[in-house]
């Protein structure tokens, strides 16, 4: 079916969403992460960014929080670009987990890959293959480079939270370890893992977030910078991660009510990408309990919803205005 929708039509579902759940006091803070513990809970944001550039905005858009599990996507990109689509696959995988983002479990029922560059696992091994293996400091500038380009301004290290996540990550070094174990990394276990923990470090705010929404939506071309971030052909296979995994074990939840892939992180943010229509991004810090913010899914949720929008629908959209 041929559909139209306005600006203003958008304009309005997401100022009601807005309106509709910014005194919501549901979930709580991630505390697993001291630094996220103390992080202003009221804060929410909602961004839009159309692919033709321009962004809708309501709340605490401009705020910088920690970027987290959102970074997984970026980093799945520039694997992408250094390596190419078969190598990601044959490497991490793109499958579901069915199992929280730390799943230890996970990687010891699929022994082969780490089934996604999404969940922890997989996104430590994305850290390990980043090029150029052995030069940790080249690989953080071009993941910082990447995200950068994606989002179409710099990402900001938060120091107080990386140093609060290296303090209290055990897990994640027991991951990297087995990881080492099951020949599944390809640099050094602890430096890949310092490399991961550091860009979930990073501050990043909800329209930046958006924006790199609407550059995946937009076949690698970023609308706000015009750069060509990645080949068009890849935009296909990074929403089918995204569709897949964004939300751990609740991601057919989120895609049946919905509609759009969309990946979180326990900072609070959740980015979306509805293909050939926009980025979205929203962010509250309190979380459920898989870790996905509750304001930033009720909010994505309601606009989609209210537009009628779905990436399952076949409709062919149209945007005026
Ligand atoms: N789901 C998340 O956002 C988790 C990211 C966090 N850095 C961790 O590894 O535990």
């Amino acid at each position: 079916m041929n559909k139209t929708i306005t600006i203003d039509q958008i304009k309005a579902a997401a100022e009601e969403a807005y309106q509709l759940y910014r005194n919501n006091t549901a979930g709580k803070n991630a505390d697993y992460i001291p630094y996220l513990a103390n992080i202003d809970k009221n804060l929410f944001g909602i961004s839009i960014c159309l692919l033709d550039g321009r962004t809708i905005e309501f709340g605490d858009t401009q705020y910088k929080f920690g970027i987290e599990s959102v970074s997984k996507v970026h980093t799945a990109i520039l694997v992408i670009r250094q390596s190419g689509t078969d190598e990601l696959l044959n490497k991490i995988g793109a499958d579901a987990t069915g199992l929280p983002f730390n799943s230890i479990f996970a990687i010891l029922l699929e022994k082969d890959h780490p089934s996604t560059p999404l969940v922890n696992a997989g996104a430590i091994t994305a850290c390990s293959m980043i090029q150029p293996v052995g030069d940790a400091d080249k690989k953080w500038e071009a993941i910082v480079s990447n995200i950068t380009e994606l989002c179409g301004s710099a990402p900001q290290l938060i120091d107080e939270l990386y140093q609060s996540e290296s303090a209290t990550n055990f897990n994640n070094r027991s991951i990297s370890w087995l990881l080492k174990n099951y020949n599944r990394m390809y640099d050094d276990p602890d430096k890949s893992l310092d490399l991961y923990t550091r860009q979930c470090s990073l501050g990043i705010t909800a329209q930046q977030l958006a924006i790199c929404g609407a550059t995946i939506a937009n076949k690698g071309l970023n609308p706000v910078s015009k750069l060509q971030v990645f080949d068009a052909g890849a935009s296909s296979k990074i929403t089918s991660l995204i569709a897949t995994v964004g939300f751990y074990e609740h991601t057919g939840d989120w895609l049946y009510t919905s509609g759009i892939p969309a990946k979180t992180g326990v900072g609070g943010g959740v980015m979306g990408t509805l293909p050939g229509l926009f980025g979205i991004a929203a962010f509250a810090p309190p979380i459920d309990d898989a870790g996905n913010s509750v304001k930033a899914q009720l909010a994505i949720k309601y606009i989609m919803n209210k537009l009628e929008l779905s990436v399952f629908s076949g409709d062919k959209v149209t945007i005026t205005g």
